[in-house]
């Protein structure tokens, strides 16, 4: 291993409450909202289809153009209760919120800017209204900070002169300003997700990454902080040049998930995916008819693909101008609900089983009890279980059902029995298990 200053600091899964905590909430939504909502992907008249809150580089709109949206920032019918009732009703156990996207406009009255919601005809302190009200519900809530600010004259792509350093050194100390300011102001919040790290700028500046996530630890002990801030002594991203994580969390898995079969690599670290509704929208976009849009069953099939393999997801929102949700929005939240009303036992506080993943769906696991999470019913009407050695299957239930026939058919393989019923939708069955592993060890120390 080469010897680094600004590399990992911990080797392995943090495992303190706060990591815990991160870790067994597993479903998360993401709350993309700024001054993009307004135009909604459409910039005089053209409509554009890439990511809405990128607009204003589709269009090549200027800094100071872009911000005059800022006079039409009034959320007339942001609700922050209903918001957080939603989310409650969904089963998200946090939500993650843009304090400030790339285009710098900032959802908290900072000090160190002028573009923030205090200056606008909605004035109010937006974030603190939102952090209450998902507090209120018991939903942790989680801040997103773009360090890319397209609306600062000191940052800078790369570090090219002495000009180059001087400003964006200015840059780093208005960003350290804005950091020390969210930590101090809303002192519940858990994590800050990083975006916005991958210039040569901030590669070049891996020192000013370490001392940001050390900064906001002494802040708010416990806080987590995504691998994406992170940058060492090299420019090295997420990993350091030792191949060792930065941060608490790998925060690369962005509208991808590593195959279940083919690359299980994820299920040794921390992770969280995030993904969009559409194929590429995070912000408000007016025609979603422009890509796909995922269903439900889609959406949910995904965060269930994440925590079978030990990771977290986060489902992303995009309110509207006006403080509401579109319908699509609202309606996958009621159902993505529903189905964890039902089922949320086999997400929340579970990981990877280690089990031989099988066509019919995943698996999930908390501690001694395995769950099948059933997608793809098969002609056969069995369901095929294969455990790892010295595992036998004693009992399967189906949540929320009766018990199922369970048949060994093989040394480590069984028959699980379909329900009676077919609930038209995905359905858990819960293993019970005797795991015999450590009586062969214990047996075979005895030998010795
Ligand atoms: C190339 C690219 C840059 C930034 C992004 C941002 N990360 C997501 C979490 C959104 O905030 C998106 O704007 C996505 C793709």
């Amino acid at each position: 291993e080469i010897s680094l200053k600004y590399g990992a600091e911990r080797l392995g899964k943090r495992q303190d409450a706060d990591m815990k905590r991160f870790r067994d909430n597993r479903l998360g939504a993401f709350i993309h909202w700024g001054l993009y909502a307004i135009p909604g992907g459409e910039w005089n008249g053209e409509m554009y289809g890439g990511a809405a809150e990128w607009l204003k580089a589709w269009a090549k709109v200027p800094a100071d153009e872009w911000l005059k949206l800022m006079e039409q920032w009034n959320p007339t019918r942001f609700n922050p209760k209903a918001w957080a009732k939603m989310a409650k009703k969904m089963g998200v156990k946090y939500v993650k919120i843009t304090t400030k996207h790339h285009e710098g406009f900032c959802l908290w009255p900072s000090k160190y800017t002028q573009y923030t919601v205090a200056q606008t005809p909605y004035k109010k302190d937006i974030l603190g209204e939102m952090v209450k009200a998902y507090n209120d519900e018991g939903i942790d809530v989680h801040f997103y900070f773009s360090v890319l600010d397209w609306s600062h004259p000191d940052y800078r792509y790369d570090i090219k002169s002495e000009e180059d350093e001087i400003a964006f050194a200015r840059f780093l100390e208005f960003t350290d300003n804005q950091l020390k300011e969210l930590a101090t102001r809303y002192p519940t919040v858990k994590d800050f997700w990083f975006d916005g790290t991958w210039d040569a700028s901030i590669k070049k500046n891996g020192w000013w990454t370490a001392h940001v996530e050390q900064m906001l630890k002494e802040m708010l002990p416990g806080v987590t902080v995504n691998s994406r801030l992170r940058a060492d002594d090299y420019g090295k991203r997420h990993f350091d040049s030792n191949g060792h994580l930065m941060g608490d969390y790998e925060s690369a898995y962005e509208r991808r998930l590593s195959d279940p079969v083919k690359d299980l690599k994820v299920t040794r670290w921390d992770w969280e995916a995030c993904m969009t509704v559409p194929e590429n929208q995070w912000g408000y976009h007016k025609d979603w008819s422009l890509s796909y849009v995922k269903t439900p069953l889609e959406v949910l099939e995904r965060i269930v693909h994440a925590v079978s393999m030990g990771g977290n997801m986060v489902v992303n929102f995009g309110p509207q101008p006006d403080g509401d949700f579109r319908s699509e929005e609202k309606e996958l939240a009621d159902a993505v609900g529903r189905w964890m009303s039902v089922n949320g036992e086999c997400i929340y506080g579970c990981d990877y089983a280690g089990w031989d993943k099988q066509a019919w769906g995943y698996y999930t696991r908390k501690g001694k009890e395995v769950y099948m999470v059933v997608f793809n019913s098969p002609y056969s009407r069995h369901l095929v279980v294969k455990t790892p050695k010295d595992v036998k299957i004693t009992k399967a239930v189906v949540l929320n059902g009766k018990e199922v026939g369970v048949k060994e058919t093989a040394r480590n393989e069984y028959n699980v029995d379909m329900p009676a019923k077919d609930s038209g939708a995905p359905f858990v069955i819960k293993l019970q298990i005797e795991d015999n592993t450590n009586a062969a060890d214990k047996y075979r120390e005895a030998l010795t």
